[in-house]
């Protein structure tokens, strides 16, 4: 009987998940067919499913897992069907790459019960006789399994489960040792980061509210406002316990709102603001007093950014539809400090989006200094003379970075990079270039601008 499917192709028998592997397949079907994010997938997928705790933790181990393995999974499965990877229905590419996850990467299930649930899957969600296809190539890579190791572990991209342009891209920026570093890095599960908003509680009376409850948490050595959470009930729990306290954010990404140091009462720009991780930031560190003009160019991102201050109770904060290339004339000399969190490759934080190094592109990075270089033109006529400007992006890519802010400074002399406390050695620097192999946190860049007077 052919298997009832809707318009996106996700069987009808689907779309409530009973275990953890039927949410995985879910999950993992809308990321390659649908191109959901895969944080995006997960949650959707494990909030409607309403699955134990442990078969939660099993598909998003499976499905982070699985994303990031893509390339290595597709290799296998070139070399055990003769059918082009490319072709396979949807469903059974998902199946086939869930049992193989489990083959090559997860010890503790045994190859039967990845073979078997694998088949039981084909079973019921695909097309009759697909489960004799996908016993037959997972029997297959069982007997074949050394070898096909063999082939892995002399191959760095399929070792390390990264696309081969990025690996070289890395090897040639970084040399072997740490390219490797870099790509086991991003291999891990990213750890949960908060930062506590100071206009309603403090760190450490926080971190007790999270002791109370049963969390265990660490303070962060980067931010003041930081903790890392090392034993969390879930982010949905945390949300609906303490819902004015927090803002989920990496560790480095905390550091742009306090390297601009906005003053209670100023006049603040954030250009390029959604989701409003910064400018939340920055509307706490002014104590919810003065204005933060926060832009995006989507519409839709705006929402977001007032939904956020909304529930950290800022009032601070204004959103504006903007295209941070697209000049302003009444906003010129207008501001005290702006912040430009610049689009950008995004190469420092692939651990925290599973499927992100498998959609990026060599030829896509090309256009990112181009579209930078024309937001800072524009950021910097809007502050005012004495102003100051913090460039930041979340990359490890210098012509996104350090030589492009060479560049603005050959070509506006009116500018100079001020010195800034660095967050942990408290040593002044001009800029601050974060590596997650050598730093410990995400890639990111920032450096802090001051106009002449
Ligand atoms: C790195 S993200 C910003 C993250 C944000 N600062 C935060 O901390 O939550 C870059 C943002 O720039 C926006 N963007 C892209 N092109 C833009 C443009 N031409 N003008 C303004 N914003 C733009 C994107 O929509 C995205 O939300």
């Amino acid at each position: 009987m052919p298997v009832r499917k809707d318009r996106h192709g996700m069987p009808d028998s689907l779309k409530r998940p009973v275990n953890g592997r039927e949410a995985a397949l879910q999950a993992l079907l809308q990321i390659w067919q649908e191109g959901a994010y895969t944080a995006i997938a997960l949650n959707r997928t494990l909030r409607r499913a309403g699955l134990e705790e442990l078969d939660r933790r099993f598909a998003t181990e499976l499905v982070n897992g699985a994303v990031k393995a893509k390339g290595t999974l597709d290799f296998v499965l070139g070399r055990m069907t003769d059918r082009p990877v490319r072709k396979l229905e949807p469903v059974i590419y998902c199946i086939l790459h869930l049992g193989l996850y489990q083959i090559f990467y997860m010890d503790r299930i045994p190859d039967a019960a990845a073979c078997n649930e694998s088949v039981n899957l084909a079973k019921k969600f695909s097309h009759k006789g697909t489960d004799k296809f996908v016993n037959g190539v997972l029997r297959g890579t069982l007997r074949q399994k050394e070898l096909l190791w063999e082939k892995i572990r002399n191959d760095m991209p399929l070792r390390v489960c990264h696309p081969r342009w990025l690996v070289e891209r890395w090897r040639r920026q970084f040399g072997d040792e740490e390219a490797n570093a870099l790509c086991h890095w991003n291999n891990e599960p990213a750890r949960l980061s908060l930062r506590v908003n100071s206009c309603m509680t403090t760190r450490d009376a926080f971190l007790q509210d999270l002791r109370e409850t049963g969390c265990e948490a660490e303070v962060s050595l980067w931010c003041p406002d930081g903790i890392v959470m090392t034993k969390s009930p879930g982010l949905q729990m945390l949300l609906e316990t303490f819902p004015h306290s927090f803002y989920v954010q990496d560790e480095s990404s905390m550091l742009p709102a306090m390297a601009l140091a906005p003053q209670p009462g100023e006049r603040v720009l954030d250009l390029c603001a959604a989701p409003g991780g910064k400018t939340t930031h920055i509307g706490a560190l002014m104590e919810n007093t003065g204005r933060v003009t926060a832009c995006d160019i989507y519409p839709h991102k705006l929402k977001l950014i007032a939904e956020n201050a909304a529930r950290l109770k800022l009032e601070n904060i204004k959103t504006e539809l903007q295209d941070g290339c697209v000049f302003r004339e009444e906003w010129e000399a207008a501001f005290d400090r702006v912040l430009v969190d610049a689009p950008c490759s995004g190469l420092g934080v692939l651990r925290r989006r599973a499927e992100a190094r498998w959609t990026k592109t060599e030829t896509g990075l090309r256009d990112f200094p181009a579209l930078q270089q024309k937001i800072l033109d524009n950021a910097s006529r809007y502050v005012k003379p004495g102003g100051v400007l913090v460039y930041s992006t979340c990359t490890i890519e210098d012509r996104e970075n350090r030589i492009l802010i060479e560049t603005f400074l050959q070509n506006h002399r009116e500018w100079k990079q001020t010195g800034f406390a660095h967050p942990r050695t408290k040593k002044t620097v001009k800029e601050l270039q974060l590596y997650p192999q050598r730093d410990g946190v995400d890639g990111f860049y920032l450096t802090v601008l001051q106009k002449d007077k």
